[in-house]
């Protein structure tokens, strides 16, 4: 696909960049003074902005660590500062009081899932009025000149300065009525931006490099190449522990040694030698376990991987993003600034995000927060639903979808048309999904509990879009929750990715691949981690030929997937998927592949279970020959007849009520089994029961209708006793330890009533 027409006029969305944010900040604030001096008054919103400054200057943000006392083992040591961090030190960071919001329980995992179901993922948003018609990489292109200038609009505002008077921000927000002079005029503010920008960042280069110069003439006692091997020879005989101070060192001397190993290195030293010291010294340092640190390590350059580890230790932006459905983003951010809180439009890529630098209120309590005029959500949140591009009217599954920051941005996309199917498998969550729906006034949305790999697409499926922001490790948003930093074993990251293939294999099943509109699949992780983004992805191409990668429409921002990791080779289109890294673009990190589902599922497929993390591509036969550890692979595709017309009565085509049953009774002992109780010993007794019922009922019946009419009764009530069966089955579905599927959601009676499908 090509680039979209906004693309090529504005170039990709740039980085959330702190740098350029404090450097706007700096210059405003010397114009600001200058105004000041003239005998102006300032606004409201600038009310104290010496207090405001000394807050700013005082918070550590952005990404560096140093300077800020680390704690390692109990102790608590200074880390030492480089020139260049110390200069950041004094420029203005965002700050923003801890948001109170229910949306930000981020660490990846749904408690349906995996160990610390509890803590979970951050509420995510986005808004998308680039969003396009559905079709592959179109939401840049579709947007319409309107549009276009908007956005060109919303972004000449970022250069402002909340210390101005005249409602600087009107013309930041001011969406439709700015005339060309202005722009020209912001224009050029940009241009003269951008190159103090550069000065900048030359300036700061150089005094990295003078901060490695520094370092190297005090390490290196023949001025050439340091020792560093003796320092931890010396440390380890004195039996103490390395002062972070001196680990911080010892990481930069290991990376200028990596750098120029050849005149730099120890002759009796090797390139592992190095690696191995830097691992354990990011270790030490970062406090990470060595299986996570190592793995991290792996998809860097050390040079790199030492960057992700350090922007780790800092907080991302705080970002809002506008509910459409209630406001428009002009308007709030009007309503937040008169309440005093300091804010601009996020990026060029999105026209519903508000970035927060700072807030005399509480953002998850504020009137308009209440009222649902927006939501807290990590910026990169917003990128599945926008690569999803949900159009209004479609139907469309949320599959794992609590607490809702996602779904509730679909509905609005889709302007309150239309169905979202939201899932989550954890009751818990699903109650703050019911929350933000309400709160966010989403009345398309439907809200169900189940365990998506048993219940699509055998309860329901033909979605035209489908997106799967799957439980993950939570390797992206370490800054968020750094228990992930320990508590991550080599066992989750086999885990973990086994769940993700089985719900991405579920996900495409359940996609109408006839959809008018649509027919794609959007796949996403908040975890950087090769296992659980790329090999997933090649698992399900693997396993299912009737799906290919696609444009996630997410233009240039980002970088492409891996097409090949630690000797393995991906498909080469894998570079159409989307990484995001917090080092690189300031953004929790994120993965989000696009897939396009072009025919049904292969019939005689039978691996929608995945076994123990090894592709499994049995018949029929097979499986039935292994027992129940595999699930035949169904798909709700609507089925056509010759002439390509869908049924009016029955959309999904033909059922058979008597295979179904086997099929749900087959994933309810697959499923008791997985808790660790006998099927036979938990189910035999609901059988007793439900026999006993079908003893009394065609008796009961016989009496009044004869016996013909009993032979009658006998088969109707026979049925009838299968579905109690399967209900009280239902009812009983513990699936996983935090999760209780609900049978009085709307998904379960629809689904169960449902088998025609809404469309
Ligand atoms: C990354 S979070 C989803 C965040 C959500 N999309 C949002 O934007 O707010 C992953 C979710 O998957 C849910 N989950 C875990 N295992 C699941 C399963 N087997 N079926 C459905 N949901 C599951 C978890 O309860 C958790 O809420």
């Amino acid at each position: 696909m090509g680039v979209g027409r906004r693309m090529k006029k504005q170039g990709p969305p740039p980085p959330l960049d702190e740098a350029t944010i404090s450097m706007i900040k700096k210059r405003k604030a010397a114009e600001a003074d200058a105004k000041a001096e003239g005998g102006k008054k300032r606004r409201k919103a600038e009310v104290e902005p010496a207090q405001g400054n000394k807050k700013l200057k005082t918070k550590v943000n952005g990404a560096a660590v140093n300077g800020k006392e680390k704690k390692l083992n109990g102790a608590s040591v200074p880390a030492k500062v480089s020139k260049a961090e110390k200069k950041k030190k004094t420029v203005q960071k965002p700050i923003v009081p801890e948001p109170e919001s229910e949306d930000e329980d981020d660490d990846g995992w749904g408690s349906g899932s995996a160990p610390d179901l509890d803590d979970l993922m951050a509420d995510e948003f986005g808004d998308l009025d680039g969003v396009s018609d559905g079709s592959e990489n179109s939401m840049l292109e579709k947007d319409d000149d309107d549009e276009d200038d908007n956005v060109e609009k919303f972004d000449e505002g970022s250069v402002f300065d909340s210390d101005e008077e005249d409602h600087p921000r009107e013309k930041m927000f001011s969406d439709d009525d700015e005339s060309d002079a202005e722009e020209k005029l912001t224009a050029a503010n940009i241009e003269g931006l951008s190159r103090k920008l550069d000065e900048q960042r030359e300036l700061e280069e150089e005094e990295a490099r003078q901060e490695m110069q520094d370092s190297a003439m005090q390490t290196n006692i023949a001025g050439e190449r340091p020792d560093i091997f003796g320092d931890v020879d010396s440390a380890a005989k004195a039996g103490v522990a390395p002062s972070m101070q001196l680990l911080r060192t010892r990481i930069t001397d290991t990376l200028r040694v990596l750098g120029d190993m050849k005149s730099l290195g120890q002759p009796d030293k090797s390139r592992a030698d190095y690696m191995q010291l830097l691992l354990d010294d990011f270790c030490t340092y970062y406090g990470y376990n060595s299986h996570l640190a190592e793995k991290l390590m792996s998809l860097f350059t050390p040079m790199e991987a030492f960057a992700f580890f350090e922007a780790n230790e800092a907080p991302r932006p705080v970002v809002i993003r506008t509910n459409t459905l209630r406001t428009n983003r002009r308007t709030l951010a009007q309503a937040l600034i008169n309440r005093g809180v300091v804010l601009e439009p996020v990026g060029k890529w999105s026209k519903v995000g508000l970035q927060v630098f700072e807030s005399a209120v509480p953002l998850g309590a504020t009137p308009e927060y209440l009222a649902g005029h927006y939501i807290l959500q990590a910026a990169s949140s917003f990128l599945p639903v926008m690569a999803l591009a949900p159009q209004p009217g479609e139907r469309i599954l949320d599959m794992a979808s609590a607490p809702g920051g996602k779904t509730t941005y679909i509905s609005a996309l889709m302007r309150n048309t239309g169905v979202v199917l939201a899932n989550d498998a954890s009751k818990p969550r699903a109650k703050g999904l019911i929350g933000n729906i309400h709160r966010l006034g989403c009345q398309n949305v439907i809200v169900c509990n189940y365990d998506a790999r048993e219940a699509f697409p055998k309860i329901l499926g033909g979605f035209d879009r489908i997106l799967l922001d799957a439980p993950c490790t939570g390797t992206g948003v370490i800054s968020k929750d750094p228990s992930v930093k320990t508590n991550k074993t080599e066992r989750d990251f086999l885990a973990i990715p086994h769940m993700q293939k089985q719900l991405l294999l579920a996900a495409i099943d359940s996609t109408d691949h006839h959809s008018k509109t649509g027919g794609y699949i959007v796949y996403s992780t908040c975890s950087v981690t090769v296992e659980e983004n790329e090999q997933v992805v090649q698992y399900v191409l693997r396993k299912r030929p009737n799906v290919k990668l696609v444009d996630t429409g997410l233009g240039s921002f980002g970088s492409e997937g891996f097409i090949s990791y630690m000797g393995k080779k991906f498909d080469e289109k894998m570079r159409l998927t989307r990484r995001y890294f917090p080092h690189r673009e300031n953004v929790d990190g994120f993965f989000v592949c696009k897939l396009k589902k072009t025919g049904p599922s292969p019939a005689g497929k039978t691996d929608n279970a995945v076994a123990n993390g090894a592709a499994t591509n049995g018949s029929k036969a097979d499986s039935t020959n292994a027992g129940e550890s595999e699930e035949e692979v169904i798909d709700k595709t609507p089925i056509t007849d010759e002439d390509g017309l869908l049924g009016e009565e029955d959309n999904f085509g033909p059922f058979n009520e008597d295979e179904d049953a086997e099929l749900i009774a087959r994933g309810e002992r697959n499923r008791l089994r997985r808790k660790g109780l006998n099927p036979k010993a938990v189910l035999g007794k609901q059988t007793k029961k439900a026999d006993k019922r079908d003893d009394q009922a065609p008796s009961a019946s016989a009496k009044e209708d004869g016996s013909a009419e009993e032979a009658k009764s006998t088969v109707k009530n026979s049925k009838k006793s299968k579905k109690e069966k399967e209900k009280n089955k239902t009812d009983s579905q513990p699936t996983q330890s935090n999760s209780e599927p609900s049978t009085s959601s709307p998904g379960s009676k629809k689904a169960k009533k449902g088998k025609k499908g809404p469309k």
